[in-house]
């Protein structure tokens, strides 16, 4: 017979991860994010952040990006909704402060996508979040995936590929680098997966503030 222990133990809850994901334009942030939605991992959300850039042909409003005007951007900056937001290559981008404190108040694990101002900015507020920089294997590799996009003016293309290596230079600022190799998106999933991972298996959690 088995003596009787009485079991007072558990493991300990993993923390909710604020994961900021930045890298220049053209890197694959959202080709990498979309794969990453596919795999229905659970207990993940992503952020669609809000943009008074013109809606793409192929891009759906609140799902790629909650599209706005100019006017109701400064709105939103004037009644404190936005976490962070920036001016990114002649357009403005915020991040909604409420579904980011929704998704962490509900425990689950919240990726933020981006660019180097915007990561800075959310380094100051909430510095336990995590910084994962993404990076081509070259310069090459991103000015052929910008401009295979087909998204861009050659004066917005021009513009964003002049900002990468000054945006580069923004690395040691960063947590962790994922690169996202050619044809290899899965892999680059799989790196921003197991980044998560570690970090919910730390004995001392990062725990957000916000
Ligand atoms: N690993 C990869 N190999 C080859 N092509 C890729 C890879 N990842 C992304 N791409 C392609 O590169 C282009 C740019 O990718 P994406 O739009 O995801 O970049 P991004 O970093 O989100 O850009 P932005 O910051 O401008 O939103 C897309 O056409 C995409 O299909
Ligand atoms: N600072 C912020 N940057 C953001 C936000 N949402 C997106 N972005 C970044 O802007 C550029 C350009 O994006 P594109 O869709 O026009 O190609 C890219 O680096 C995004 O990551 C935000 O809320 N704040």
């Amino acid at each position: 017979m088995l003596p009787r222990y009485r079991l007072t133990f558990s493991p300990p809850r993993p923390a909710p991860v604020l994961l900021i994901l930045s890298g220049p334009s053209g890197v694959g942030k959202d080709a990498v994010l979309e794969r990453m939605k596919e795999r229905r991992l659970p207990g993940l959300k992503f952020i669609t952040t809000i943009t008074t850039r013109s809606q793409r042909p192929r891009e759906i409003d609140g799902k790629d990006y909650r599209f706005t005007t100019q006017a109701e951007f400064k709105k939103a900056i004037a009644q404190n909704e936005l976490l962070e937001w920036a001016e990114v290559y002649g357009n403005f981008y915020g991040v909604p402060k409420s579904a980011v404190r929704e998704a962490l108040r509900h425990g689950s694990d919240v990726i933020v996508k981006v660019d180097v101002q915007g990561a800075a900015s959310i380094k100051k507020i909430a510095p336990e979040a995590v910084f994962v920089f993404m990076l081509p294997p070259s310069l090459e590799d991103l000015n052929y995936r910008l401009s295979r996009r087909l998204t861009e003016s050659p004066e917005t293309l021009k513009r964003r590929l002049e900002t990468a290596p000054e945006e580069l230079k923004q690395l040691p600022a960063f947590d962790y680098f994922v690169v996202n190799h050619d044809g290899k998106i899965d892999q680059a999933v799989s790196e921003i997966s197991a980044i998560i991972a570690a970090e919910k298996s730390k004995v001392h959690p990062r725990r957000i503030d916000l």
